[in-house]
Parts: C-alpha cells; sequence; structure tokens
C-alpha cells in the first residue's frame, strides 16, 4: 500500500488545505502527519516543541511519516520540516511527491502571524525566510512534481495536483 500523493512544502504552502481538496477530488482519504504526532503524543506541536523539545518531536515526525506512507493509500501530507531528515527523504523515494511552492510574501500573508507554528513565534518573516532558503533544495529533492502556489486558490491548486495522480 502507497499514498496515491504526497504532499510537500513550507509553512504556509496548503498542504493541508489543497491535501484535503485533493483526498475529496480522488475520492480517498486524507492524512497528515502534524494531526497524527499530536495524537500520539496527546498534545498540540507547540506544546511538544516547549515541553519535550524540537527532536523529540522530529523523533515523533520520522516515526509519523514512516507509518503513513507504510499504511495509508491516500493523499498524505507531511509537516513542513520533514523532509530535513534524510531518512524521510530516503522513505519518499518511488512515490508521487508533490511538491507545493510558495514565496516568501505569499507565505508570510498565509501563516506570519498564526500563533500555532512554532518555529515562526519569533520574526517569523526572517524564520520563513530562513527556512524558505535551506529546504528548498530538499523539496525539490524529493518531489516529482513542483507546484506553484503563487496568486491562485486552494481549488485551482487541486486541481493541477489531482490531475498528476
Ligand atoms: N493558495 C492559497 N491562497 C491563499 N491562502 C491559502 C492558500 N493555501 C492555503 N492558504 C491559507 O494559508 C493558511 C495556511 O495553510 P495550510 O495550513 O494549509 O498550510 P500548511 O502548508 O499545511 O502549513 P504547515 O506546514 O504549518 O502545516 C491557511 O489559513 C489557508 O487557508
Ligand atoms: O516547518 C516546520 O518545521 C514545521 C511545520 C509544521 O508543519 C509542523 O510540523 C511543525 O510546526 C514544524
Ligand atoms: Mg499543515
Amino acid at each position: 500500500m502507497a499514498p496515491r500523493v504526497v504532499i510537500v512544502g513550507p509553512p504556509g504552502a496548503g498542504k493541508t488545505t489543497v491535501g484535503g481538496l485533493v483526498a475529496r477530488r480522488l475520492g480517498v482519504g486524507f492524512r497528515d502527519t502534524d494531526v497524527d504526532i499530536e495524537r500520539t503524543a496527546g498534545k498540540p506541536i507547540g506544546d511538544i516543541f516547549i515541553e519535550d523539545g524540537e527532536p523529540a518531536f522530529r523523533a515523533l515526525e520520522r516515526d509519523a511519516v514512516a507509518a503513513g506512507l507504510a499504511e495509508h493509500d491516500g493523499v498524505l501530507a507531511l509537516g513542513g520540516g520533514a523532509v530535513g531528515s534524510e531518512d524521510n527523504r530516503k522513505l519518499l523515494a518511488g512515490h508521487l511527491v508533490v511538491f507545493l511552492d510558495v514565496g516568501l510574501a505569499d507565505a508570510v500573508a498565509r501563516v506570519g502571524l498564526n500563533r500555532d507554528r512554532p518555529l515562526l513565534l519569533e520574526s517569523p518573516r526572517a524564520q520563513l525566510k530562513r527556512l524558505l532558503d535551506e529546504r528548498r533544495p530538499l523539496y525539490l529533492d524529493v518531489a516529482v512534481v513542483t507546484v506553484d502556489t503563487g496568486g491562485r486558490t486552494p481549488d485551482e491548486i487541486a486541481d493541477e495536483v489531482a490531475r498528476h495522480a
């Protein structure tokens, strides 16, 4: 069993929003590793970062990615930082991985003031710039398809992603 589509991209790319819409179009289930991690830990991601630290979060994330890839046959969205793990990148080989690309201005507009993202609590614009710069090569490395989300609605993006699935 393998997911029909795996969605990667930075915070604000729209992985959760678009992923759900793609699943509806394909008539399959939607799974999000961030949700799986919160269920396993029994607390929000922000609390995991604060109480247990980022390395503990990344370990839970590796387990969630491995489980999602092995168990889920629908649309799977990964957390924004999942591609930072070489283990995760190796596991993604052979899957239909779609990179939702987003520019800095759009990413800031979409998530800059949201308090749920622990890595963006301070200087969200500077943090997002750093994350986008550092991770772009990793997203491109794992992606089979890259979809530009700039100036497009989630429905338009979901139509394009679904065409590839
Ligand atoms: N194409 C788009 N145009 C405008 N707003 C969008 C678009 N895609 C997503 N959004 C909005 O941006 C915000 C972030 O979207 P979403 O939570 O889906 O991102 P994400 O990639 O899952 O982020 P994270 O990595 O933090 O989980 C939401 O408020 C969503 O409604
Ligand atoms: O970009 C990141 O490193 C993160 C993105 C979110 O999806 C969550 O996985 C968490 O907030 C970390
Ligand atoms: Mg999300």
